[in-house]
């Protein structure tokens, strides 16, 4: 008999935790060798109750200190503290590494885990926003796989295999358009949290939710998709498609576009990622062509929406420009979050601090790292003046 898949999941309180769970939950074969939560500590307990890990991270000390973990399973040991996450990204018991730790925290995990050479689910766009090019070369070398866990991407890595990485002439990144996509100016200046967080076809952590509602979120994933799959930015386009059934596609250079169709359910990019090569029993639904449906394909309105632009930039600049778009933009959507900058000055603060910030070329970690810093600090004054 094969051993059990077995698997490390950073950041398993959030949807995408949660949705890997419940693919891991019906399918034969995997086991969840460790995981990690931050703030939600009951529902990390939950699931280490139900899944019995090896290992549990609590990443938070102050959400940790005080709260009791009496309910964990016996053969379950508990490691208290962030710094932990790079132990179960690169033990060597672990097959595969699930990143879906929003934002820059994901950072640490990824890069562990591709040091270690595992393959890796990357949920965590953020990590190749930031650090892309250290990411890429460190995988190189180490032979880490990373597997995108990001819809479009999984949807262009499925179509990729239609033809060799030369017969590539671009690939379309499908966007829902998000919960705003027909407003005008003038009624995205007072839009609220609540309506900013109600996406139109994917329930998602508040982050990306809002990334999506901004259309910063595409922005990410042209950069994403720039690292992922070693392509210019020129051949990276944009096009808003509300079903979000076609989850992406690929140009070959014959004008053949291959693309992928499903609907819209994580656990279909994240089954793959675990599966991959193989494909398995689906645990998400199958798409239902029994009834009428229009497919809608509209080219994106980057003036209503600019940070898009911000995206294709970033991409084509590369150096420290994605570590200062990705903080400004997790900077600014927290202030968005707690009522302190309204909607449309996410994306304006972000292109003055990327406009503002000394550029970098071929930025190590360290540097990286600064740029963060310096970003999070500029949002910061720009929020009081
Ligand atoms: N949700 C989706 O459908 C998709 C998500 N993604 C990407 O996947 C990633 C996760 O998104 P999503 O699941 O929606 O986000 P959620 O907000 O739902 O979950 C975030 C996870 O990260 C943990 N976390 C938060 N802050 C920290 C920290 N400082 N240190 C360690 N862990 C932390 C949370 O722990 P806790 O809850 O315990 O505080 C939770 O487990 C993001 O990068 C997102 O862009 C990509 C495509 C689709
Ligand atoms: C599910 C997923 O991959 C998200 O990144 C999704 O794409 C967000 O929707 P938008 O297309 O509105 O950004
Ligand atoms: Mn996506």
């Amino acid at each position: 008999m094969t051993q059990p898949k077995r698997i490390s999941i950073l950041g398993v309180t959030g949807s995408i935790g949660q949705s890997t769970l419940d693919v891991v939950r019906q399918t034969d074969g995997m086991s969840v060798f460790a995981m990690s939560g931050h703030s939600a500590l009951e529902s990390l307990v939950e699931a280490a109750k139900e899944f019995q890990p090896k290992f549990v991270v609590a990443t938070s000390q102050s959400a940790a200190d005080g709260f009791d973990f009496g309910d964990l399973p016996a053969g379950t040991e508990l490691l208290v503290g962030s710094h932990h996450i790079a132990q179960i990204a690169s033990a060597p018991e672990v097959d595969v590494v699930v990143a879906a730790i929003v934002g820059i925290a994901g950072l640490p995990g990824t890069m562990a885990a591709v040091e270690a050479g595992k393959t890796v689910a990357l949920a965590n766009k953020e990590s190749l926003v930031v650090a892309g090019s250290l990411i890429t070369a460190m995988a190189a070398s180490s032979g880490s796989r990373i597997l995108p866990v990001d819809s479009e991407h999984s949807a262009v890595f499925q179509a990729l295999q239609s033809g060799q990485p030369n017969e590539v002439s671009r690939i379309v990144l499908t966007a829902s358009g998000g919960p705003f996509r027909d407003f005008s100016d003038s009624e995205l200046k007072t839009v609220t949290v609540e309506q900013a967080l109600a996406h139109p076809t994917w329930q998602m952590g508040d982050k990306i939710s809002v990334d999506s509602a901004t259309m910063m979120n595409k922005a990410l994933e042209v950069i994403e998709a720039r690292w992922l799959f070693d392509l210019p930015a020129a051949k990276i386009e944009v096009v808003v498609h509300p079903q979000s059934i076609v989850h992406s596609m690929v140009e070959f250079v014959d004008h053949s576009t291959v693309a992928q169709l499903s609907p819209p359910d994580m656990r279909l990019p994240i089954q793959y990622a675990l599966t991959w090569p193989d494909r398995i029993a689906g645990v998400s639904p199958p798409l239902d062509l029994s009834r009428p449906q229009t497919l809608e394909f509209i080219p994106p309105d980057t003036d209503r929406f600019p940070a898009l632009k911000l995206g294709f930039d970033v991409a084509a600049r590369g150096g420290t420009s994605g570590a200062v778009l990705n903080a400004a933009n997790e900077s600014a959507v927290a202030a968005f979050l707690k009522r302190e900058l309204s909607f449309t000055d996410i994306a304006i603060a972000c292109q003055e601090i990327l406009e503002q910030h000394d550029f970098i070329a071929d930025p190590n970690l360290e540097q990286l790292m600064a740029c963060d810093q310096w970003a999070r600090q500029e949002l910061a004054k720009w929020i009081s003046v």
